[in-house]
């Protein structure tokens, strides 16, 4: 038995003869994917393919992230709740991949960085448009981010139809009302290009579903997925952060930002702001609404 000679069967079936046939490296265009790590430092940086690889996973599952959310976005339009949280849960695991993954690039210390930082010019990930594509689905809206894609066709059409159209919050919102809940008119007839702001008078829409839970448990159910999703993204921004504050310390981006201040204000960023305040609400007094002002 060749196992005794720590050596597996070569099984009769396995197929070897690929020139009619498809094979793995074909069906995944590995040719494409394998070729574009293109390393800038000369002479090479032994770490900037570490760095080239960190990216372009992110920006595969980011691709990927996309690809779900926008699904689960067009499914709660279509009322289908239930579909549209099984793609929030896929969406889940790949945030958990992406904040874990941070700890492959800490271990990038800040002089192998600096030794090829300078052939980074002014690239950096704020350029990443997928990334914002990603938070203009979740209702981080900002046109402004638009002009950095003036350049870049394909990522500014992306991205304008995104800033264009409802995001899932403002899908979700939509079904609620469809469904019985009482969503404020204003907030249905929104300007969705504009970020979403903290809206009090949906807190108390919110927090009706969750004193009844059991009576509305799949509305009940996508707020705290949602919830989920939101702490998700803010974990992958602190680790974010850790991994710039231990590469760079204070030194100003690339992409021309103060560097880690800059990201630090973007843990202020919120996407769905009236399930955090629920919290607070819940098993206190109703707010009373304020007096009609003359
Ligand atoms: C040593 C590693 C890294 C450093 C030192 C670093 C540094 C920075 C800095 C300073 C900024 C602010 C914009 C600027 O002025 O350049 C930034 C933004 C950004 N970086 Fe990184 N980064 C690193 C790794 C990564 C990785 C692996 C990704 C994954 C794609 C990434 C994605 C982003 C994104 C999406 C932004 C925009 C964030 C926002 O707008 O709040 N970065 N980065
Ligand atoms: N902004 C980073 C450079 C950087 O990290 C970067 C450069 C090119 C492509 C992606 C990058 N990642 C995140 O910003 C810096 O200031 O060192």
């Amino acid at each position: 038995m060749a196992i005794e000679k720590n050596t597996r069967e070569f099984d009769a079936g396995i197929v070897t003869d690929f020139r009619e046939r498809m094979s793995y490296g074909g069906y995944l265009d590995l040719e494409t994917l394998l070729s574009a790590q293109n390393p800038v430092s000369a002479p090479e940086h032994h770490d900037e393919l570490l760095f080239i690889i960190q990216h372009q996973t992110t920006e595969l599952w980011l691709k990927l992230m996309l690809h779900e959310l926008a699904s689960a976005r067009d499914l709660l339009r279509a009322d289908e709740l239930p579909q549209a949280l099984k793609r929030v849960a896929r969406v889940k695991h790949i945030q958990r991949t992406l904040t874990e993954q941070w700890s492959v690039l800490a271990t990038l210390t800040p002089t192998e960085y600096a030794e090829f930082r300078g052939f980074l010019g002014n690239s950096s990930g704020f350029q990443s448009y997928q990334y914002r594509a990603v938070e203009f689905v979740l209702g981080n809206k900002n046109r402004r981010m638009l002009s950095v894609f003036e350049s870049d066709a394909t990522a500014h059409a992306l991205l304008s139809e995104l800033l264009e159209a409802p995001s899932i919050y403002d899908e979700f919102l939509r079904y609620l009302a469809r469904t019985g809940h009482a969503v404020p008119q204003h907030i249905l007839d929104r300007d969705v290009t504009e970020a979403w702001v903290f809206d009090e008078s949906l807190v108390g829409v919110i927090r009706d579903i969750y004193e009844d839970a059991h009576d509305n448990w799949s509305a009940y159910e996508a707020c705290e997925e949602f919830v989920d999703l939101e702490e998700n993204f803010q974990l992958w921004r602190f680790r974010h952060l850790k991994t710039v504050q231990r590469t760079i310390g204070m030194k100003t981006g690339t992409g021309g930002s103060t560097g880690a201040a800059f990201l630090q204000k973007a843990l202020e960023l919120t996407f769905f702001p009236e399930l955090y305040a629920v919290r607070t609400r819940i098993g206190q007094p109703p707010v009373e609404s304020p007096e009609p002002t003359a």
